[in-house]
């Protein structure tokens, strides 16, 4: 399940995952999107959620049961940190999501100014 706030870039993480190309052309999400990616022998299932506000309290049923996490923070966008830390923390004090393994995954790092993996970890 990939999961963070809006325009963090979560479902051009999952596009470039599933079809290895990055697009503009990429619309806020509305609920959520389901993808199957296969690689080699595996094959992912992938939850991609909608990060908007009135989207966020649907997070931990997209994430209940799954094997693992991403949670997605535009590193570039310092001023959603607080948010950001208050939404995966109000996440992960779900009882349901007790031991799910979790990536947090800074994006946009291709952009000058984005804050370090340190500051990140700090903020979070
Ligand atoms: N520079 C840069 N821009 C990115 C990156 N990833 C996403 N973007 C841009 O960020 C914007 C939001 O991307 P989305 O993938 O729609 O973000 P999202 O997290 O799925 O947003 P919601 O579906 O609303 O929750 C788009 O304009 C993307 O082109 C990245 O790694 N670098
Ligand atoms: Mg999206």
């Amino acid at each position: 399940s990939v999961v963070g706030l809006q325009a963090s870039g979560k479902t051009s993480f999952v596009n470039v995952i599933g079809s290895g190309q990055w697009s503009e052309e990429v619309v806020p999400t509305v609920a959520f999107n389901f993808r199957k990616v296969r690689r080699g022998n595996v094959t992912l299932k992938i939850w991609d959620v909608a990060g908007q506000p009135r989207y966020r309290s649907i997070w931990e049923r997209y994430c209940n049961g799954v094997d693992a996490v991403i949670f997605v923070v535009d590193s570039m966008d310092k001023e959603k940190f607080d948010t950001a830390r208050f939404e995966l923390h109000q996440l992960l004090s779900q009882p349901t999501l007790e031991g799910v393994p979790l990536l947090v995954l800074g994006n946009k790092n291709d952009l000058d100014g984005h804050a370090p993996v340190n500051e990140l970890i700090k903020a979070l």
